[in-house]
C-alpha cells in the first residue's frame, strides 16, 4: 500500500534562508525565535502554556536537527531527541514570493518564477482606475481602508463605517493580495463572495495572485471578529502541471483538506473537506486517511499557525499551537498502513517576533515518516519543488522537471 499524506504547517520556518536579506528577513527564524522566547519564559500565557517550547513528537522526527541544518543553530530549550525516527532535512525556496501560493506551488513541484504583482505601501494601495471598476462592476458605494494593514486592525479600525456606509474593507500586505473585509450580516457572505470573484477578474490585469474573502462578524469595533469563512480565490496556474494535476490525471485521488482546494484553484483537487481550526483539520485528515486508497495523496494546510499567530505575532500562540500539533501526530502514526508516508513541511515563515506583520523568508522543515522508511538525514533541499516529486515517485507516476524524490 503506497499513500501518501502532505501536511503544510502554514508558515513554519525554521530560518536561515540564504536570500533572506533581499527580502528583509535576514535573520527571521519562526522555531528558532519562539523556542527563545519561550526558554526565556516570554512564551507563557496563563491558562494557556509556559515553560520551553515542547515538541517531542517532532522532535523525534527530526526538527532540532532540521533547524540545525538550517541556521547552524539548535532551538533554545528543546532536548534532542534519543533517536530520530524520520528522513529529515530543511529545504529553501526558489520562487520569488514569500507567500502562500508561491509556497504551495513549489511543493507541489511547480516553483513560481515570475514576479507578482504587488500594490505599492505608500499612498492609495489600489489604483483609481481599478477601484472606479470594482464599484462599477461589483455595484458597490466606494471601498474602505485601500491600503497595507493587518486584517484584525483594520476591521476594527472601519468596521463601524463599513456597516453605516455598506463600503467593503479592501486592504493588501505586502504579499500579491486583494483582501476584501464585509460583514456576514450587514454586508451578506453571498454578496462578499461574488464581489470576490469580480475583483479576481479585475485582478488578473495586475498579476495579483490571491483574492482574499475575510467576512466577520460582530457589532462594535471591540468585538468584531473575523469567521471561519473565509475564502482564497488564487490566479490559475501557470501552464505547468503539479503533482495534484499529474495525480488526478493518472486516476489518482487527491482528497484536499483546508485551503488546499483554494490554494490550487481546485485544480488537481478530487476531493475537498473544509474545517475550521487546527484541530478539526487535523480530525478531518484522519479521516481523509481512512478514505485514502493506494496511490492517492491527502494534503491538509494547517492554517492557524499563520493566520492566527504568526501575522498577529503571538508567540504564546503560536507556541501552544504547534505543542497541540505536536501532541496528535500518534494520533496519525497509529493509523498509518506498511508503504504509507507523511510528511510535514511549510510554505514559508512567520516569525511572530518580527517587526510588522508579514511572512518571513524562510527555510522550511520537512519531516518525512512512514512504517517502511528507515531514519536518516538529506540535509539541504534546494528547492521546494522535491517535496513533490517525492510523493510523485513514492506514488508511482512519472517525475516532473524541477525537483528530484528526497527517499
Ligand atoms: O492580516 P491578515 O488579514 O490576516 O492577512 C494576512 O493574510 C494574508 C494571506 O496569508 C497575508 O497576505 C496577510 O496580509
Ligand atoms: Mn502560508
Ligand atoms: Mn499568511
Amino acid at each position: 500500500m503506497a499513500r501518501a499524506f502532505l501536511f503544510v504547517l502554514d508558515s513554519f520556518g525554521i530560518g536561515g534562508a540564504p536570500d533572506a536579506e533581499a527580502f528583509g528577513d535576514l535573520g527571521a527564524d519562526t522555531l528558532g525565535h519562539i523556542a527563545e522566547f519561550c526558554a526565556a519564559g516570554a512564551g507563557d500565557r496563563a491558562g494557556l502554556r509556559e515553560g520551553p517550547l515542547q515538541l517531542p513528537n517532532m522532535s523525534a522526527l527530526g526538527l532540532m536537527h532540521a533547524a540545525k541544518l538550517a541556521t547552524g543553530r539548535l532551538p533554545a530549550g528543546m532536548p534532542l531527541p534519543e533517536r530520530v525516527y524520520g528522513v529529515y532535512g530543511a529545504a529553501s525556496e526558489t520562487s520569488r514570493g514569500k507567500d502562500t501560493p508561491s509556497g504551495h506551488w513549489e511543493i507541489a513541484g511547480t516553483p513560481v518564477m515570475f514576479d507578482w504583482g504587488y500594490f505599492p505601501s505608500e499612498g492609495d494601495a489600489f489604483p483609481a482606475e481599478l477601484v472606479e471598476a470594482i464599484c462599477r462592476e461589483g455595484d458597490i458605494p466606494g471601498i474602505l481602508g485601500n491600503c497595507h494593514a493587518s486584517g484584525t486592525e483594520i476591521i476594527a479600525r472601519f468596521g463601524e463605517e463599513h456597516v453605516q456606509s455598506g463600503k467593503p474593507i479592501c486592504y493588501t500586505s505586502s504579499d500579491s493580495v486583494f483582501q476584501i473585509a464585509a460583514h456576514e450580516h450587514s454586508f451578506g457572505l453571498d454578496r462578499l463572495l461574488e464581489l470576490c470573484q469580480v475583483v479576481r477578474r479585475l485582478v488578473d490585469d495586475y498579476n495579483i495572485g490571491r483574492v482574499i474573502a475575510r467576512p466577520f462578524l460582530g457589532d462594535n469595533a471591540q468585538n468584531f471578529t473575523r469567521t471561519g469563512n473565509r475564502r482564497d480565490y488564487s490566479v490559475l496556474l501557470p501552464p505547468e502541471p503539479t503533482v495534484l494535476d499529474r495525480l488526478k490525471e493518472a486516476g489518482r485521488k487527491v482528497h484536499a483538506v483546508g485551503k488546499i482546494g483554494d490554494i490550487f484553484a481546485h485544480q488537481g483537487v478530487t476531493k475537498l473537506t473544509k474545517a475550521n481550526g487546527n484541530m478539526a483539520l487535523f480530525d478531518a485528515s484522519l479521516a481523509a486517511i481512512e478514505e485514502a486508497e493506494e496511490g492517492d495523496l491527502v494534503f491538509t494546510n494547517f492554517v492557524d499557525f499563520d493566520m492566527l499567530y504568526g501575522h498577529r505575532r503571538d508567540v504564546p500562540g503560536y507556541a501552544a499551537a504547534l505543542e497541540a500539533f505536536d501532541q496528535r501526530l500518534p494520533d496519525l502514526d497509529r493509523r498509518l498502513k506498511p508503504g504509507d508516508i507523511v510528511i510535514l513541511t511549510a510554505d514559508h515563515g512567520c516569525d511572530p517576533t518580527w517587526r510588522g506583520t508579514d511572512h518571513t523568508r524562510e527555510r522550511v522543515p520537512v519531516l518525512m515518516f512512514g512504517p517502511s522508511l528507515r531514519s536518516r538525514s538529506f540535509g539541504v533541499a534546494n528547492t521546494f519543488a522535491h517535496i513533490g516529486e517525492t510523493v510523485a515517485r513514492h506514488l508511482g507516476i512519472a517525475p516532473g522537471p524541477h525537483g528530484r524524490s528526497l527517499i
